[in-house]
């Protein structure tokens, strides 16, 4: 049995912690015969082959009794890259405790323990259920709402190098002036407006606007105000941090992306790939 799971691009600018969008790239987890320890074999550097691994430790800490199986992972979703691989990660670790435990867990059931162990739905809820993605988590109560994504073309520039969510994290403020609170809520229901109306141009207006989180990770994340700057040349909706960063989501007009890839290939090749994303559709998915 093989589970897929699609990258994630959180966010959306002021859709911070609560809007999301599956991509194109996918983590593939197939689970072989019983062995007798866990053990899971992949090519990514850096990341643990045993029990100690994110997809075993997340499917033992929802079914502890299931028994360890040697498991194949294949996934072009880079890590720490502000792409969603730790949710690709913990989402295919519910999908096997799910397969070997026989939970029968429902969508809720997925998205409510995804969200717990992320902290935040953002991601794991695209994951799970492919699309545009609203959701919250709440008082330990999980919302959310499916949509489809307007036409457009994605860029992603994808630095080469890595940033930590939890290091991107740490920058932001304990507190919001309750001010500027109100302010960063209208901007993040009016992209949600946007987004559901298909209005592009005015979606891209809201996601440059955020005041959730941009604004404290631009430290972190330079090329950000270098790549927004380029609006006016290339005539993009908008651009934002994916995720956590360093990735930059550039939003444009269906088949109006060729030129600025092009561009930020030739500029930027020694530091960072630009790749062009289509939207995952259908979310994470079990196949015999
Ligand atoms: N395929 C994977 N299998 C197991 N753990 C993974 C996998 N991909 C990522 N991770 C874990 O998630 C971490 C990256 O998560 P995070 O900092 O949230 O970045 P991202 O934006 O890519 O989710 C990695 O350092 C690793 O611990
Ligand atoms: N809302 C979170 C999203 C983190 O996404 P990731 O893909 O970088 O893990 C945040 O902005 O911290």
């Amino acid at each position: 049995m093989k589970i897929h799971v699609p990258a994630t691009t959180a966010n959306l600018g002021p859709g911070f912690d609560s809007c999301g969008l599956a991509l194109n790239l996918y983590l593939t987890l197939d689970i072989k015969e019983m062995s007798e320890e866990w053990a899971i074999e992949h090519e990514v550097p850096g990341i643990p082959k045993d029990k100690t691994n994110l997809i075993i430790e997340t499917a033992l800490s929802v079914a502890p009794d299931i028994k360890p199986h040697r498991l194949v992972m294949t996934t072009d979703i880079p890590s720490a890259r502000g792409l969603g691989s730790s949710s690709s990660a913990v989402v295919a670790g519910i999908e096997l405790a799910n397969i070997l435990g026989g939970l029968d867990l429902s969508v809720d059931d997925k998205l409510k323990i995804a969200s717990k162990i992320e902290g935040h739905p953002d991601n794991v809820a695209p994951a799970i259920l492919g699309g545009l993605v609203i959701a919250s988590y709440v008082d330990d109560e999980i919302h959310h709402e499916a949509a489809d994504f307007p036409e457009a073309d994605l860029l992603l520039y994808i630095p080469k190098h890595e940033l930590l969510t939890t290091e991107s994290r740490n920058v932001l403020p304990e507190t919001l002036p309750y001010k500027e609170a109100v302010q960063a809520s209208a901007i993040s229901n009016m992209l949600v407006a946007s987004l559901l109306k298909g209005n592009l141009p005015l979606a891209g207006e809201m996601m440059m606007k955020d005041k959730w989180h941009e604004k404290y990770r631009e430290a972190l994340v330079p090329h950000l105000t270098e790549i927004k700057k380029l609006q006016a040349e290339f005539g993009f909706y908008g651009a934002v941090l994916s995720g956590a960063g360093p990735t930059v989501l550039i939003l444009c007009p269906k088949d109006g992306s060729a030129e600025l890839q092009q561009f930020l290939i030739d500029t930027y090749q020694d530091q960072a790939v630009t790749l062009k994303l289509t939207v995952d559709k259908g979310g994470a998915r079990v196949e015999d």
